[in-house]
């Protein structure tokens, strides 16, 4: 689901609808200050497209994956 470029890893999430898609990315962004890692959510009718790296060491680190596992298991609960 999600895939490797250069310095960062990309996944896109289709929810059943938009509303759904704006509660996946409130949870979202719950996990992401609990991390202190914040993915880059690009909002598209039900469709998000998010971006992960780690800017502060200009690529990829373990709170990448982290964060990415949340956010599988998160789209997963929502039907995404
Ligand atoms: C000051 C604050 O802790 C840092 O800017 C955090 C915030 N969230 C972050 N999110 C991401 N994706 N990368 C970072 O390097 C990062 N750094």
């Amino acid at each position: 689901m999600w895939t490797q470029h250069d310095n960062e890893i990309r996944r896109t999430v289709e929810a059943p609808d938009f509303l759904t898609a704006i509660r996946i990315v409130d949870e979202i962004a719950v996990e992401a200050e609990r991390l202190n890692h914040h993915p880059d959510i690009d909002i598209r009718w039900r469709k998000l497209h998010l971006v992960l790296t780690t800017h502060d060491a200009g690529g990829l680190t373990d709170l990448d994956y982290r964060l990415a596992e949340i956010i599988d298991g998160i789209a997963a609960k929502h039907g995404a």
